[in-house]
């Protein structure tokens, strides 16, 4: 029943379905695989020399370095214009390509118009599936790699990785330029097995095969395109055995499988098969990670000045003048829709002030991209959780520490005893932050499954792994009980006395009250008070708009 040829378009298969997974990893739909793939193959086998004179390796080799190199060019050219795009908009740009190089194929008389090109049959099948043996490793390789786990994170939560310090721009276009070259690589494998290639075989449909055997099989591991190219493959040949010769089986089959899975199985049959989890190292001593040499106490850390944000109408902050000095806890704090919110998306970058100026680490934060503010020392947490759901807790803060960690990807697939070594720094380093903020037991647990107060502290160890200057901590005991609360102000005195600079928005007045050096009020997006605990509390103003309006919605969180 398995022929050569059944075999071939097996490993053919599950490649192509590795330039979708190569992507979707990093949470993009892109369609533009089937154009890469018909460019590749046809310069290839437009450029290629005539294996009767060469051999046959040496033709698929020149062959495959040709279409690589063009899949892999076609992409950076199609995705430094694209990436900015996100889900369907990226489809629809890319699916357009796809189709713009089918049209153009079919009108060029160099390709043999709709007749298509002869190319000759050097494919075999072990070659073909030493070549799916590469791609798979390349990618099993790259999972767990500082790089890999990046990818995930911005497919998690894009905000949440910048904010950790991935450059998600550059991540986002290698990923898509990874997918051009698998794609050419398919292409030119595709031409040199099926002896006449047409710009028929690279069409709309061909493009959805990829990208269904790719979700059928899963993103979250690298066998999935293998299962799903299989499942793929192997349907129609089932159907010959048992005589059922209707062309319609396969699709409707296939796109079957693809509502089940999408609605049953999102990870794909992948997800089927029990993933090995990442073990926290045991910390030998302090993390010999990071170790940032902060400002002097009492130097400026940070400088607001007649800084303002407004949506449409909204003056969600107005002329906030502000200094964060190095060693400090300072709290702000204010009734609901102050602007709170707004003033750390500012400090930290991820929204660009309507006017004033923001220096932070000497960095001048509306002009620079939040993962290089990130990288100068500010670290935060999110007021709504945006951890990255379906990674452990463990990897949560290797993502996390991305910005004091060396890249491992390259060295891991010739498996260099040094990226080994730094693997085995970041876990120690990771479970010290785990530790730190009492998690220590936790490391394996998917985010999403921890309580509602783990999920926040361990919001604090990824925002720790950072090793920053600057922690900001929006709301970070929203939800947590007096226990849990009373600890995290002395995680909060702790990590000041170490020596870093924090900024607490918290709700929970009492806890600022104990836990704060001074304290900012916001009311309506402009400072109503500044002054130490004793003098804010005192201020009539402020128990008017804030304290007193609180005491009298009978909320019990002041402390
Ligand atoms: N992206 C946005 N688009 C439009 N308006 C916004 C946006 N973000 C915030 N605002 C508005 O700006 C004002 C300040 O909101 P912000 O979330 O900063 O307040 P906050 O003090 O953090 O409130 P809370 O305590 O409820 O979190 C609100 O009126 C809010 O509706």
């Amino acid at each position: 029943m398995i022929t050569d040829s059944t075999l071939v378009f097996i490993a053919l298969g599950a490649i192509f379905a590795f330039s979708f997974y190569a992507v979707l990893v990093a949470g993009q739909l892109s369609l533009g695989q089937a154009g890469f793939a018909s460019l590749a193959a046809f310069t290839a086998a437009a450029l290629t020399p005539d294996p009767d004179q060469i051999g046959d390796l040496p033709a698929l080799l020149i062959a495959i370095v040709i279409g690589m190199a063009v899949g892999s060019a076609a992409a950076l050219l199609l995705g430094l214009p694209t990436m900015h795009l996100r889900r369907v908009f990226l489809a629809i740009a890319t699916l357009g390509f796809a189709e713009a190089v089918r049209i153009v194929i079919l009108n060029q008389s160099w390709t043999g118009g709709a007749n298509g090109m002869n190319v000759p049959k050097i494919l075999t099948p072990g070659i073909a599936w030493v070549i799916l043996v590469v791609v798979a490793y390349w990618f099993w390789r790259m999972a767990p790699s500082r790089y890999g786990r990046a990818l995930v994170a911005i497919r998690e939560d894009e905000l949440a990785a910048r904010a950790m310090g991935v450059d998600v721009g550059r991540h986002r276009l290698s990923a898509f330029v990874t997918a051009g070259a698998v794609a050419g690589l398919y292409g030119v494998l595709w031409a040199f097995f099926v002896r006449l290639i047409a710009p028929e075989d690279f069409n709309f449909a061909a493009a959805i095969d990829g990208l269904v055997t790719a979700v059928v099989g899963g993103s979250t591991l690298f066998v999935g395109p293998l299962l799903g190219s299989g499942f793929q493959t192997l349907l129609p040949e089932v159907q010959r055995w048992l005589g059922i010769e209707a062309g319609w089986i396969r699709p409707f089959l296939s796109g079957l499988l693809l509502l089940v899975v999408i609605i049953f199985l999102p990870g794909g049959l992948a997800s089927l098969i029990p993933r090995r989890r990442l073990v926290p190292e045991p910390a030998e001593g302090p993390s010999t990670l990071g170790r940032r040499r902060h400002p002097e106490r009492g130097d400026v850390v940070a400088t607001l000045a007649g800084v303002s944000k407004e949506y449409g109408g909204v003056h969600a902050v107005e002329g906030v003048d502000l200094q964060l000095h190095s060693g400090d806890v300072l709290g702000l704090i204010g009734p609901n829709g102050a602007g709170k919110t707004t003033l750390i998306n500012l400090i930290t970058g991820l929204v660009p002030p309507s006017s004033g100026t923001i220096t932070v680490l000497g960095v001048d934060v509306g002009r620079t991209p939040v993962h290089r503010v990130a990288a100068a020392g500010v670290s935060r947490t999110f007021q709504h959780s945006k951890l990255f759901g379906r990674m452990t807790a463990l990897e949560n803060v290797l993502v996390g520490a991305h910005q004091v960690t060396r890249p491992t990807f390259l060295r891991r697939l010739f498996w260099l005893p040094s990226a080994r070594r730094d693997e085995r720094r970041a876990l120690q380093h990771a479970a010290s932050c785990l530790a730190r903020v009492g998690l220590a037991e936790r490391g394996s647990a998917r985010a999403s499954a921890l309580s509602y107060g783990d999920q926040r502290r361990l919001e604090i160890a990824r925002a720790l792994a950072s090793d920053p200057t600057l922690l900001i901590l929006d709301e970070p005991a929203a939800g947590m009980n007096h226990v849990e609360a009373d600890a995290l102000s002395e995680l909060i005195t702790s990590l000041a006395a170490d020596g870093l600079t924090i900024l607490l928005i918290e709700h929970n007045v009492g806890m600022v009250l104990r836990t704060c050096d001074r304290i900012v009020v916001l009311n309506f997006g402009e400072v109503l008070a500044t002054g130490t605990p004793a003098e804010v509390s005192g201020n009539a103003a402020v128990v008017e708009a804030y304290l007193g309006r609180r005491d009298v919605d009978g909320a019990d969180d002041h402390g």
